[in-house]
């Protein structure tokens, strides 16, 4: 879980950046990209490197999606606003629709974005404690 796409909506930036600065341990060595309002908030308040696309209506939702289909971002946490509505909402959709296309994990809430972290910490342990763990994987993934 090394690529992350991070992106909120404006009445979801706070909570985003509230739940970034929890994790901040986690987000030391990763490659981070965001849409560009969210992007330089993060990087302006938390001090992260992030590499920042265009903001979500002038295309950054479509900029992630193209890494998506590259195989570039191993999970997204969009934090989308269900209580208002977005003019870039054709966007918004198709980067979400990407996401499941190409099976990455996606949080769209806090309780989501936790679980993931926790569970990715848990494997990263885990692999550390199980001498040959890509034996042990390939006992439940047999195309391992
Ligand atoms: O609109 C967005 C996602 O759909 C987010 O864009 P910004 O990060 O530029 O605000």
């Amino acid at each position: 879980m090394k690529s992350i796409a991070l992106i909120a909506h404006d009445g979801k930036k706070a909570e985003l950046l509230d739940w970034v600065a929890t994790h901040a341990g986690f987000f030391q060595h990763k490659t981070l990209y965001a849409t560009g309002t969210t992007g330089r908030l993060i990087s302006d308040k938390l001090q992260l490197p992030v590499h920042c696309f265009a903001s979500g209506p002038l295309g950054g939702d479509q900029q992630i999606g193209a890494l998506i289909a590259e195989q570039k971002i191993d999970w997204l946490v969009f934090f989308w606003d269900p209580l208002s509505s977005q003019p870039h909402d054709p966007d918004v959709k198709a980067l979400i629709r990407l996401a499941v296309v190409w099976n990455i994990p996606v949080a769209c809430n806090k309780a989501t974005a936790d679980f993931i972290v926790h569970s990715s910490l848990f494997q990263t342990d885990y692999q550390r404690s199980v001498p040959d763990f890509s034996a042990h994987q390939r006992r439940f993934d047999p195309a391992k």
